[in-house]
């Protein structure tokens, strides 16, 4: 009988990713970009601004015309998109947000806090508290050209397309996009439109892996298959799947049954295992393993909480790892549970919580890791190491962000 090794989740799953070879990258135009992960950084091209600009519409003045009672005459303005005039001495010059603002001007008072003429501006009480640079945006204070802005494994969410494309990247380096198989074993599972006999059963797992791994553009499931329990053919749909995918998730097939055939499999197709069975509840039998160029194989227990909690909590991180990412393992936020209760379990417990409306977060009552009409309720799971109690804060794993 295989001992479950003593690794705590993160240990494993520190083990496991130093294993994994990333996969290469690529370039690509800015506009298939989103939600890609850099694989070099992003450099400013200028400064940003690159001028002092003006944050709001208005007058660019100096700083002895404050205060001053007569009508101070305009020069001219500053359209946006359009180099400046010349500035006239003891002039204001009419200025629109974006527009540059000559070093001759002190600041910019806005518009609504002058009274307008044709030719001439008086100025408020409203700007008496004005002071030098006000409403001014200086050149380089966002950047200076040169400086790194983005760093290589940073995901290009709406921000970080904006400043890519500011700095004039229209092409980037990405890693490129991970291929998935997801096999789900067993001679039980059939299609979710099937007519099912009791000793038959819908494949739920599939679906809930392929939506846990949805939604991100780094990565890509190929197919969701199903395998039945037989020792050969399950080890030749694997060697298939690692042949032409970067990662390969199983589940069911992993535990200790006679049917149990994918530690086996895994075996077979030289797949070195680096855990398996971990102090975790659910998803004890977990199984991690690398081929010899690097690629992931994470057997999942067949149990639908196991699978899910398993999947949310080692494959995704690993999965961001191979996909170059810097922050693949960023801390769980923590929550404090409203009603903990006082049972302890000597293992890393993962139970599953809601979050009400006011951000309360309370145990979703649960018969177990076959109960996924309990995890249908819940937002998530809390995570705390073995013999503790209390209600935290412990580390809440979103099912998804
Ligand atoms: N003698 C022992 N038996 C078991 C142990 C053990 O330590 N000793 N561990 C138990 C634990 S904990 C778990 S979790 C399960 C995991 O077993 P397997 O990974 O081998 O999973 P299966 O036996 O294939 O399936 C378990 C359960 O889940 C259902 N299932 C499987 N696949 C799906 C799917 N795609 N969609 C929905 N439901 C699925 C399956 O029908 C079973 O009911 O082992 C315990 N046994
Ligand atoms: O660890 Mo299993 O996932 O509890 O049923």
């Amino acid at each position: 009988m295989i001992e479950k090794s003593e690794k705590t989740p993160d240990q494993a799953i520190a083990e496991l990713a130093g294993r994994i070879a990333p996969v290469a990258s690529e370039t690509i135009s800015l506009a298939n970009a989103s939600g890609r992960i850099l694989s070099q950084p992003i450099h400013a091209d200028r400064d940003s601004p690159a001028a002092d600009v003006s944050a709001m519409d208005g007058y660019a003045i100096r700083l002895d015309d404050l205060g001053r009672d007569e009508p101070l005459p305009v020069s001219g303005e500053i359209a946006p998109g359009h180099p400046t005039p010349d500035v006239q001495p003891g002039h204001a010059m009419r200025v629109f947000t974006g527009g540059i603002v000559p070093q001759d001007y002190d600041l910019v008072v806005k518009r609504e806090e002058t009274q307008e003429s044709p030719e001439s501006i008086r100025l408020l009480p409203a700007t008496a508290n004005c002071r030098k640079g006000e409403n001014i945006r200086r050149q380089g204070e966002n950047a200076s050209q040169g400086s790194a802005i983005l760093q290589a494994g940073t995901t290009l969410h709406a921000g970080a397309i904006a400043a890519t494309a500011n700095f004039g990247a229209s092409e980037v380096h990405v890693s490129r996009v991970l291929k998935i198989t997801i096999l789900v074993t067993g001679d039980e599972l059939h299609d979710v439109d099937a007519e099912v006999q009791p000793w038959q059963l819908r494949d739920s797992n599939g679906p809930t892996l392929n939506a846990l791994l949805s939604g991100k553009n780094w990565l890509h499931v190929r197919c969701v298959d199903r395998v039945v329990d037989n020792q050969q053919g399950l080890a030749e749909r694997l060697a298939a799947a690692i042949e032409d995918s970067d990662a390969v998730i199983l589940t069911g097939g992993v535990s200790m049954g006679d049917y149990d055939f994918v530690p086996d499999a895994i075996g077979q197709n030289d797949g070195e295992v680096i855990f398996h069975r971990l102090p975790i509840r659910p998803g004890k039998p977990i199984l991690g393993a690398v081929t010899a160029a690097g690629k992931p194989i994470i057997g999942l227990p067949g149990n639908p909480v196991s699978a899910a909690v398993g999947c949310r909590r080692f494959v995704l991180p690993l999965l961001s790892r191979q996909a170059g990412k810097r922050d693949w393992l960023p801390p769980a936020p923590r929550v404090m549970l409203d009603d903990p209760g006082t049972r302890t379990l000597p293992l890393h417990w993962f139970r599953l919580v809601q979050i009400d409306d006011q951000g309360g977060v309370s145990l979703v009552p649960s018969k177990g890791s076959g109960d996924l009409v309990s995890m249908a309720a819940s937002d998530g799971f809390t995570e705390q190491p073995p013999n503790s109690t209390g209600p935290g804060p412990w580390p809440f794993w979103r099912w998804q962000d």
